[in-house]
């Protein structure tokens, strides 16, 4: 739907009193807001001259907006009168954009503020709440909407996964007035992010970085994933994960496609059913995807074709839509990313000792793998490719042993981690999720057992330096931070995402001076 050329980007502000908001309309501003809706209902105000105040100071172009489920609106009588009365006062004043409740929004009272209006535009909307609505759901409320005259529609739309944007998508293509879309919650995300495509042109973004949930930060929309260029013909790409805001994927993969001319868009796909996923997000527009946890053995079983290696492996951590036939390929690129940062770090340690051989600085080594999941199962198989001798420690035992099974390993009770010590300068892989993220005091393995590694690798790279990689920095191991098994991965990942080369240095030094 054409109405306005240009993506604006806008934020909510709910603040506690006047003076908030006009400082948090700067900070809006500051962040690369073009509009912001200033929630005049968050606010108490002893005298409607406050209000006009505030919106003659304006420094933004607005949306005046008066929600009934705000918690100020305890006596219903009282807040129909101050909702019509600040609206009324909006409209007087030529306020860009005065926004109307369904509660409210009756031909009668969208009909007044038309007659009385110059510029000003009418957004008639409501709040959609209880998951999975369809597309008839909407239709029929955007006819309803419709019907008051007002100049655009707006929905929000509490969203349970993320396959319930699907319909939001649908209606922003076709939709025949103006239709401003945001679902609601983590799962609604990609309604933001990928509104452009279907023709969004207003987009919602969250102030100072918070991360509201299902809303990008204002900053990111600009930086990251600069929503302006995305259009109907973008390929999205993304990484399904769950939890997936830690990934920071969108913040390589995204500059890598400008960098390279490529007309793409990386983002966060928190999906809780891998195969529901691709069943709803089935076009061919939907290119590529990195796979994270714990999705990586379940997505092989969605995939059309499995590349030998990521078969063997029984897991991928990358998909791609081949466009010929729509068919989804699946690959592993974990394998050889966590193989060779940890030969390139060996290898380096043997040059440093005037030592250098062709064969793998692994082959022969016992290699203590923490962890039989999706990237388990990549390391395993890509340490015992290389000769090495692989024991198994995973929380749940059955697990492991089935992983030994495969690679002809051996598994252990996890209770043994930290007494094992057969022989000294053994290779620590951690592939489990401990020591991530908002959990980073924690560790797979004790202090004192990190004295008989050489080498010390954690696939968690977030942090960048977990309490593992310090305690093995502390007892002297060498450590390869899974940050450079990260870079790897996506390197592998991104030629296959644009069946081209990778911007290797470039890649490298947003991972090595961003992250
Ligand atoms: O394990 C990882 C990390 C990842 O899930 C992420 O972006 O966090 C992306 C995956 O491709 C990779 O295998």
């Amino acid at each position: 739907m054409v109405f306005m050329k240009e993506l604006l980007v806008y934020t909510t502000l709910e603040c506690e009193s006047c003076e908030e908001m006009a400082a948090s309309m700067h900070k809006a501003k500051e962040e690369g807001a073009d509009v912001v809706e200033l929630c005049i209902d968050s606010f108490t105000f002893s005298h409607i001259s406050q209000v006009e105040l505030l919106l003659k100071q304006r420094t933004l172009p607005s949306i005046v907006s008066f929600r009934p489920n705000s918690p100020r609106n305890s006596c219903r009588e009282d807040w129909k009168k101050t909702c019509m009365q600040v609206l009324k006062l909006a409209v007087e004043l030529d306020v860009e954009f005065v926004e109307v409740d369904s509660e409210v929004a009756c031909d009668e009272v969208v009909a007044e503020l038309m007659t009385k209006r110059s510029s000003c535009k009418i957004i008639a909307s409501s709040y959609v709440n209880g998951g999975n609505p369809t597309k008839e759901t909407l239709c029929n409320l955007i006819i309803n909407l419709q019907s008051t005259g007002a100049d655009i529609i707006k929905l929000v739309i509490d969203v349970a996964y993320i396959t319930d944007v699907a319909p939001v998508f649908h209606m922003l293509t076709h939709c025949q007035v103006p239709l401003i879309a945001r679902a609601a919650g983590d799962r609604g995300l990609i309604s933001q992010l990928l509104g452009p495509k279907y023709g969004a042109f207003f987009v919602c973004g969250s102030l100072g970085g918070k991360s509201t949930p299902g809303l990008p930060p204002l900053t990111s929309i600009k930086e990251v994933y600069k929503l302006e260029y995305v259009n109907p013909d973008t390929r999205v790409f993304g990484v399904i994960s769950n939890p997936v805001g830690h990934s920071k994927g969108p913040l390589l993969h995204n500059p890598a496609f400008r960098h390279t001319g490529y007309d793409g868009i990386y983002v966060p796909l928190l999906v809780d059913n891998v195969k529901e996923f691709f069943r709803v997000f089935s076009c061919n527009d939907y290119a590529g995807f990195s796979v994270g946890i714990p999705h990586k053995e379940a997505a092989v079983r969605c995939c059309d074709e499995v590349d030998p290696l990521a078969k063997s492996i029984g897991a991928v951590n990358t998909i791609i839509r081949r466009h010929s036939d729509g068919k989804l390929i699946g690959y592993n690129t974990d394998c050889e990313a966590c193989v060779t940062a940890i030969e390139d770090a060996l290898r380096e340690k043997e040059k440093t000792n005037g030592y250098a051989s062709n064969v793998s600085p692994i082959a022969g080594k016992l290699f203590v793998l923490v962890g039989a999941g999706g990237a388990g199962r990549a390391i395993a198989f890509g340490a015992k490719s290389r000769g090495a001798r692989v024991v198994i420690f995973n929380r749940k035992y059955e697990r492991a042993k089935a992983l030994a099974a495969a690679i002809s390993g051996e598994a252990l009770p996890y209770e043994l981690l930290n007494n094992f010590c057969p022989e000294k300068g053994m290779i620590l892989a951690n592939a489990s999720a401990v020591g991530m993220q908002p959990k980073s005091d924690q560790t797979p393995i004790s202090k004192e057992a990190l004295k008989s590694y050489e080498l010390v690798f954690d696939a968690v790279y977030t942090p960048r330096n977990t309490r593992l990689l310090q305690e093995a920095t502390e007892v002297g191991a060498t450590v390869v931070s899974g940050v450079e098994m990260f870079v790897r991965q996506a390197l592998g990942q991104f030629k296959l995402f644009t069946n081209g080369l990778a911007p290797v240095d470039f890649m490298r030094r947003i991972v090595y001076e961003q992250f």
